[in-house]
């Protein structure tokens, strides 16, 4: 659609009206926490606590991963959304029978729904025994083994945040990754791609929500469009592409882990007039069977469970059919 050059946006993206950019706009001067983490162990786990529990959110920067493979991550996904539409959709989803993985355009089950601004890629890239070969992107040639590569340092950074946050909630820092599923932990890919929109202040490119990931960590290119609720506004995610920074999403799975501690983050991203944005988020998220609640060690009588214990699987098939966890 948006190569035919539209001037206008066709109804079912324009968002209802307290929704729409132009009526909700960001708060300014607010800035994100930014986390080195070359700084020294202890302030390190500091500035998670403080982060994870009043945003859901913080960038990290000095986190080892090579400038240079971020930027062959952007330019095969790029090139992959350059293909020819039929070739992309050789890999069509279909979320609605099941099948989240491959090229889609919408993640809703409701036909009246509004939709979003947005085409992407789905697929599983860790552990690689959860991985669908067919489904990944054949073109560009060098798409698969740079992925496998990004994937494995997602694995080294996760291990690392999730010491830091086991250790910020004051637990051993092995504690939250052998609930999150210790070696069976699942790393899922999505790339957003958001084709210029003719009229940006009316729509939305993903509309507000949580993920209901443990963790999600985030690179963009340099188009601006993230942005976060914290304390009854919207704020923009102020952008540190050159430093290489890593975007870290607290999901539901942490909040539920914590016992509300740790804040799942509200989020949205807006669209651009003249500028693609694309995005790489990869969220970290247990396997179906795991079983996921506030850990004992948080709770006692002061502090009881605020939140019920059960599988992934079950959170995730709530969530998708929008029944009250
Ligand atoms: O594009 C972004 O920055 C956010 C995308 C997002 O929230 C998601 O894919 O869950
Ligand atoms: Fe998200």
């Amino acid at each position: 659609l948006a190569l035919r050059g539209l001037n206008e946006l066709p109804a079912k993206f324009i968002r209802p009206t307290h929704e729409q950019p132009e009526n909700s706009k960001a708060l300014e001067g607010v800035t994100v926490p930014v986390i080195s983490l070359a700084k020294p162990h202890d302030i390190v786990v500091k500035e998670v606590a403080e982060a994870a529990s009043e945003w859901g959110f913080f960038l990290i920067t000095d986190h080892g991963i090579p400038a240079s493979l971020i930027e062959q991550l952007q330019k095969v996904g790029k090139e992959f959304f350059m293909l020819p539409q039929e070739e992309k959709e050789a890999y069509a989803n279909d979320p609605a029978n099941g099948k989240f993985d491959g090229y889609g355009t919408t993640m809703t089950k409701n036909l009246d729904e509004k939709v979003e601004w947005i085409d992407y890629f789905f697929h599983v890239t860790a552990p690689p025994y959860k991985v669908n070969d067919e489904i990944w992107p054949r073109n560009p040639p060098s798409y698969r083994e740079v992925n496998e590569e990004y994937s494995r340092e997602m694995l080294r950074v996760t291990d690392k945040l999730l010491e830091l946050l086991s250790e910020s909630l004051g637990l051993d820092k092995q504690v939250l990754k052998s609930h999150v599923g210790g070696d069976k932990i699942e790393l899922e890919m999505k790339i957003n791609m958001y084709p210029p929109c003719p009229q940006p202040q009316l729509a939305l490119g993903v509309e507000p929500h949580t993920d209901m990931s443990a963790l999600t960590l985030l690179v963009s290119n340099d188009v601006p469009g993230l942005q976060l609720w914290k304390d009854g506004n919207w704020v923009s995610v102020n952008y540190l592409t050159k430093t290489g920074a890593i975007f870290v999403h607290i999901g539901d799975q942490m909040e539920v882990l914590s016992n509300g501690k740790y804040k799942s983050v509200l989020h949205r991203s807006l669209v651009n007039k003249e500028r693609l944005r694309m995005s790489w988020a990869v969220f970290v998220v247990p396997p179906h069977e795991a079983v996921i609640g506030p850990l004992p060690e948080l709770l006692d009588e002061q502090n009881p469970a605020k939140y019920s214990t059960k599988t992934y699987a079950e959170y995730r098939h709530r969530k998708f059919n929008k029944i009250p966890q």
